[in-house]
């Protein structure tokens, strides 16, 4: 097996909760995990609302700080690599494109951000870039230059996917970025993910409540409760035969426990 893009060892995250009885209390969100990321793997976590799954997720993007462990990205640990280190390896898709776009930045604009930041391209450069990627999501030259509102909401996911991809990151973290999509969009979204995966040879990590995206897509699986592990393996064995009453449950939920034969 190659060497993981991404180990995480015994992470964990607790957020203060108050006082009680003149001592400072915790919500545990994260029990210590650990677990591996590989190249061009698809790695999903699934559990029920407070399982833990956001706070990972922003953990691993740099936005929230783990109470202990350790993370080390291409075999560097997180805490001590810089932003545009950090960003050229890890980047996230987030959940609302119509939220997370700023309403008054043209496509083009939200696109070439990262750039400016991040990199020594000029605007011409710059303008390459963009166009490269919009072209890699399926959008045009010309999307550069409308607003968010001009666009479909399918199209503005692919622009959150585009901004995701602008500096070529190695893992993309999605936190139920195809949730608020109907089922033919969000077919779309996977589709485009899965190409640009085979493509660019990306990592995912997947965050979601939806196990029949989670089968399509995930080689492995991680079923968080509580912010605890309590089972993880190939998707298609973990689906087939979960081993945990809390993963059976979450499968007859969503009515995809698969019989097995007598
Ligand atoms: N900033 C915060 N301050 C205090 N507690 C928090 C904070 N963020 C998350 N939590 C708590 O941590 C736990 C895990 O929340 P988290 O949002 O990571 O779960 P989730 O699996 O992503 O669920 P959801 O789908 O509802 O977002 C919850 O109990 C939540 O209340």
């Amino acid at each position: 097996m190659s060497t993981p893009l991404l180990q995480v060892k015994d992470l964990s995250k607790k957020f203060p909760a108050g006082y009680r009885r003149f001592r400072k209390v915790y919500d545990t969100a994260l029990e210590p995990i650990s677990f591996e990321l590989y190249p061009k793997e698809t790695l999903a976590f699934v559990g029920e609302a407070g399982s833990g799954r956001t706070t990972l997720a922003k953990i691993l993007a740099g936005a929230e700080q783990a109470s202990s462990g350790e993370i080390l990205l291409d075999g560097e640990h997180l805490e001590l690599m810089d932003h545009k280190r950090r960003c050229s390896l890890i980047r996230m898709i987030f959940q609302d494109p119509t939220t997370s776009l700023n309403p008054r930045q043209r496509i083009g604009q939200l696109l070439e951000e990262p750039l400016k930041f991040n990199t020594n391209q000029d605007k011409a450069e710059r303008e390459q870039t963009v166009n490269r990627i919009l072209k890699k999501v399926g959008l045009l030259r010309e999307h550069a230059d409308f607003y968010p509102h001009m666009i479909s909401h399918g199209q503005r996911q692919r622009v959150a996917i585009a901004r995701a991809l602008m500096l070529e990151p190695k893992i993309i973290i999605s936190d139920e970025a195809l949730s608020g999509l109907d089922s033919s969009l969000r077919a779309q979204c996977v589709n485009l993910l899965l190409e640009l995966q085979q493509k660019l040879g990306l990592s995912y990590i997947l965050m979601s409540h939806d196990l029949g995206l989670v089968r399509h897509m995930s080689d492995r699986v991680i079923v968080l409760k509580r912010g605890e592990v309590v089972e993880e393996g190939r998707t298609m064995e973990v689906f087939a035969n979960p081993q945990h009453k809390y993963t059976r449950r979450l499968l007859e939920e969503q009515m995809l426990i698969i019989e097995q034969p007598q």
